[in-house]
Order: C-alpha cells, then structure tokens, then sequence
C-alpha cells in the first residue's frame, strides 16, 4: 500500500517570478560561495579534471581498436598500456567527481546553515502579532523546503549543470579538432533541439504530475480523515461506504497516473527519437567517412561514445528543469519572509533604559488589537518604586494586555508608558525587555528538564543561584520526589507536570532573571490553597525592594497590594488600598462580596 502523507499543498512555481528568485538567491549566495572560494575553486578543478577524464575514455577506446585493429590476434605493448589508460581514466572519472562532491558538500551544508539561521533569527525579531496570525507548521515547511530548495539548486548547480555545459562546449571542440565542424553543428543542434523539446514537453506535463499529485493527497487524506474516525464508522455500519468512497478516490488516482505516464512516454520517447537521430546522422557520416578511408573504425566508436556519454545526464533534464523551478519558489517563500520587516524594533537613536528605581507609569494609553474594538482607553496610573500594584477586574478587561504592552509586544494608539521617565518605545527593546521578569498566565515549558527550563531565566547563572531560586519557588520537595529529581523531563510543551508545579517552576525562572520590575500574571490560578500561601509567602519575598504588578483574579491574594486597579471595560474604574476600596463600597467591593459568597 502507498504511504499515507498529508496533503500538504505546494505553491505552484511561476514563470514570471523565477529570474527574479534566481537573481535574489544569487545575490544572497554569494557571500557564503566567496567565503569558501578556495574550496569551491578547488571543487571545480575536481569537476573539470573529472569530466577531462570521461572525455578522454572515448579517445583512448578508438587508440585501443585502431591498434588492435591490424593486430588482432596479439596484445602488444600498446594495446595494453592504451588498456590500462582505460581503465584508469575510468577509475579517475569517478573519483575525482566523489573528490568534487566532498569538496563541495561543505559549501552547500554551510550555505544551508546560514541562511536557516538568518530565517530563524528574522521570525524572531517579529512581534508577537505575526506569530499569532501564521500557523508554526506553515513557517517550519516554507523554511525546510527554501532550504532544501537551495541546497538543491546549489547542488545541481555545481554537479548537473555546468558539468554537462561544460561537455557539450568540449564535445563540440573534440569533432571540431578532430573531424569537421559538421560534427560539431549536428551535435549543437541535436543539444538545442533536445532541450527545447524536454523544456516545452514538461510544462505541458507539468499539469499531468500536478493532477496525479493531488489525487495521491486527496486520496491519503481521505483515507486517513476514514481511519481516524474508525468508531463513527463501526457506529454507523459504514464500511461498505467509506470503501467505496475511497475507491473512488482511487480510480481518479489511477487516471492521474494513467496521464502522467502516458506524458512521460511521450517525453522519454521524443527525447529518445532526438538522440537516435542524432547518432545515427553522426554514425552515417562517420561510416561514409570510414569507408573512404578518411576515418577509421576507432573514429567511428568515438563518436558513438562521445554521443552517449553526453546524452546521458541529459536524461534528467526534464527533472532538473522541473525541480528548479520549484526550488525556486520554495525559495520564494522563504525569502517572503524577510521581506516582512518588523513591526516593533528599536528606533535608529534607541538609548539603553536607564533604570535608577523602577517607577512605571501609563499615561493616557489606548490600545486596540482589532480596529474597532478598543481594549485599553485613556488609561492612566502609576506603580510607584519598589510598590506592589495589583490590577483586577472581569475576565477580557485587558489586564494581561497591560503586561504585554509593558514588554512592548504591541504599539500603542495613543498616549505612553514610561519607566523612570523613560518613554519604553524610545528605549532599546533588550535593555526594555531585559529589566522586566514575568511569570505568564499560561506557562509554556520547553521539552527538556525542569532544571533547564529554570536555568532559561539567567542561562549562565550558577548552580547556586538555581538551587536558591528552586527552593524560593517552593519546588524543592516536588524535585527530591521525582526518581530523575531536576533532570526530569517535562514532556512537550511541559505537558508532563501538573499546572501548579508548572507555575512553580516559571516562578524560578523569573527569580533567576533578577529583573528589578516583576510581573506576576495569576501566578497562583492553578495552585490549591495551601501551595497558594506558600508561593504568596514567596512572591512577598522575593518582590521585596522590586516594583511588581500583580494581575489577580483572586482578590484574597493581593489585599496586601499597595494599591489596587480595578479595571473596567479597558478603563480605570477606581484604584486605592483594599481597605479603602471596600470602605467606598464601589466595582471592588462588589467583586469581593461575590468571592466571599462563592467560597462559603
Ligand atoms: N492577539 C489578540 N488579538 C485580538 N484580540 C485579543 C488578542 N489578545 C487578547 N485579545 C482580546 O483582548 C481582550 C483583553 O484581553 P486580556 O488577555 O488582556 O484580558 P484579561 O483581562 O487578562 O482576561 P483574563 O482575566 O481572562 O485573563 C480580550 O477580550 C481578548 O479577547
């Protein structure tokens, strides 16, 4: 059975855009090719003295019969040195092209390597929008294919193209020298007549292969969407439906492939036709030649070598010419994403945050992620030096929104946030982004250990400052109950631990930060109340002589809070210490009513 692949859609490449792409990729290449140009120089030399070797095959093979052929009952001494010239002219050709592709390899990988990490380190000078809005996968396959496409551009290059432009110009030089310009025009027009035929011809195949290629997705796909619902299907006594359903698929697969084979006869046999053509033309000449003892029998095997060797790389014409193209719009793509410039980025006279106390203010901010749809207005407060802020308020009033914008994920409408009287947007986002430790709403583990993903906060801190932020964060027991302690791995996206051991753990690694502004996102939301107390206990330690903002749901976690926002529809509804905010009987101490309620 065929395997089963999704049906992933390739972009369909474009005449128009391939010079442009080509002209690009080159641009791009060429300071990874002059990087390595001893190397590639040296690759080259290897692919000349290889493809020297091939060409003289034929010409030591006519040497052979010419000798032998008054001779034919003796091996004398030239015969045999003429034989042993063969057979390491034989041995030299393919050597020296594996010498080539070592060579080259290097270049290749390399040039691969660079241009993955430039896509790599582009997507994440993106803001947080873009990444939003594009599906990680899609990214992954435009970069895998861009790269892939250019390793096979640069490949082909290197070890189809030019080796073989490089025959034909010497083939044609060879029946020049050695017989008539009229063996070199055959030739060149057989070439020409070769190429534009397989150019024209796999175009017109090219909607045969396209067909044959969706049927084969469509059917997977249709076989699979089948496979995964295996209990609808039993429910339901389908089975007799989805196999008929799938064989439809199957018969249009069939078809598919049905046209693309016969394409492919069409285009194997006129290239076929060419190349007897050619031959026998060449072989006719050279016969005629041979019979009015102008050329000899080793001439005319000459010939007839030369003829194939130099039609068979270009036998893949056809497929080279094909994959090109399409390498070149997988480059396309790729190279579209760096045509997306960053939104958010330091501006060109970007000063270092210069931060004395930590003092952050919001001054008349609106924000909006969606037009129309206003998410933060005229929003205005201040979290004083070294104070504790909460900011509470109804699920979707743009509380974490107030943390994203902190970190400057997002432009402003209007108004502007300062930190120390610094405006952040006029700060270098590093020296922004650097001076701010935040334990996130949802924390996202990498796949590694609980004691790596920690160490992400300061990656060269010391042992010491891990096991003290360990400990602070109240996971020390947790860790000494793990068989693997803090080596344990926390299974994809951090999925393997619990979302209170999960929040624990992003508690450490923004400890380990030592940022002097700490933002706590309903650090506790997942905890039960007695590892509650116990992080609050923490984060009261570990805030202390730092400015933070709390965002809380749970207003009995932040009653200690200097001062408290309470947030309402993106506006500031009213803000004072618990104490004062109940005593005024408004929005918070409505709220805290109902969370008494709920809990009695
Ligand atoms: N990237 C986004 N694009 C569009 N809308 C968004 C985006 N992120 C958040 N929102 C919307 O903005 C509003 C405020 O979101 P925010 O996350 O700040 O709310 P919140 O007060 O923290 O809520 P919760 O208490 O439920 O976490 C919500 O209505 C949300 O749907």
């Amino acid at each position: 059975m065929r395997g089963m692949r999704s049906a992933a859609k390739q972009p369909e490449p474009t005449k128009r855009n391939d010079a442009t792409n080509l002209k690009q990729t080159l641009a791009m290449l060429w300071p990874y090719l002059w990087q390595f140009k001893y190397r590639v120089l040296l690759a080259l030399l290897a692919l000349i003295a290889a493809k020297a070797a091939t060409l003289l095959m034929p010409l030591a093979l006519k040497y052979i019969i010419d000798a032998l052929d008054g001779n034919r009952h003796q091996l004398l001494m030239v015969p045999v040195v003429l034989l042993l010239l063969y057979g390491g002219l034989r041995f030299a050709g393919v050597f020296l092209g594996e010498v080539r592709d070592a060579l080259f390899g290097r270049v290749t990988e390399h040039a691969m390597r660079q241009l993955g990490l430039r896509v790599f380190q582009h997507l994440h000078s993106l803001e947080l929008a873009f990444h939003l809005d594009r599906q990680t996968g899609g990214i992954s396959r435009d970069i895998e294919r861009g790269t892939n496409g250019l390793s096979f551009l640069m490949r082909f290059l290197m070890f189809n193209i030019v080796p073989t432009l490089f025959e034909i110009v010497a083939v044609t030089v060879i029946f020049a020298t050695l017989f008539s310009p009229l063996y070199s025009l055959i030739t060149l027009i057989a070439v020409s007549v070769y190429i534009f035929f397989t150019v024209v011809i796999t175009e017109w195949r090219n909607k045969y292969t396209r067909e044959a290629n969706q049927a084969d997705n469509t059917t997977n796909s249709r076989a699979i969407d089948s496979l995964l619902n295996y209990e609808t299907v039993k429910y339901f006594n389908n089975e007799q439906y989805e196999a008929q359903t799938y064989d439809s698929f199957l018969a249009k697969w069939e078809q598919a492939r049905l046209k693309n084979r016969l394409s492919l006869l069409a285009l194997n046999s006129g290239q076929a036709f060419i190349i007897a053509g050619a031959i026998t033309l060449l072989m006719w000449l050279a016969s005629t030649e041979v019979v009015n003892k102008q050329l000899t029998l080793g001439d005319l095997v000459m010939v007839n070598a030369y003829m194939i060797q130099l039609f068979l790389p270009l036998n893949f014409l056809g497929f080279v010419y094909r994959e090109i193209r399409r390498a070149l719009t997988d480059l396309e793509n790729m190279l579209g994403l760096f045509k997306r410039k960053p939104l958010i980025s330091d501006t060109a006279d970007a000063q270092l945050l210069q931060l004395t106390q930590g003092e952050i203010s919001f001054n008349q901010v609106s924000f909006n992620y969606q037009q129309q749809r206003p998410i933060l207005q005229q929003l205005s407060f201040t979290i004083p030096a070294g104070s504790k802020v909460a900011i509470v308020g109804a699920s979707g009033a743009g509380k974490s929104t107030i943390a994203r914008l902190l970190y400057r994920f997002y432009n402003l409408n209007s108004g502007n946030i300062t930190i120390d009287g610094q405006d952040i947007s006029q700060v270098t986002l590093d020296s922004l982004r650097r001076s701010i430790a935040i334990v996130p709403q949802d924390t996202v583990l990498f796949n590694s250990s609980i004691r790596d993903n920690i160490r992400y906060g300061r990656p060269d801190a010391s042992e010491a400052d891990i096991d003290h932020a360990i400990s602070l964060a109240y996971l020390t027991d947790f860790i000494t109950s793990l068989p693997q302690g803090d080596a344990t791995l926390v299974g994809e996206r951090g999925l393997k631990v619990s979302g209170g051991e999960k929040q624990r753990i992003a508690i450490a690694r923004a400890i380990l930060k030592r940022s002097p502004i700490l933002i706590f996102d309903e650090a506790t939301s997942a905890l039960d109340s007695s590892s509650e107390q116990a992080i609050l206990k923490a984060m009261r330690e570990v805030a202390r002589n730092h400015t933070s903002l709390v965002i809380a749901h749970r207003l009995s976690t932040i009653t200690d809070a200097d001062n408290i926002i309470v947030l309402k529809h993106g506006q500031l509804a009213e803000q004072g210490s618990h104490d004062s905010l109940l005593a005024a009987g408004g929005e918070y101490a409505r709220m805290w009513q109902l969370q008494q309620k709920q809990q009695n």
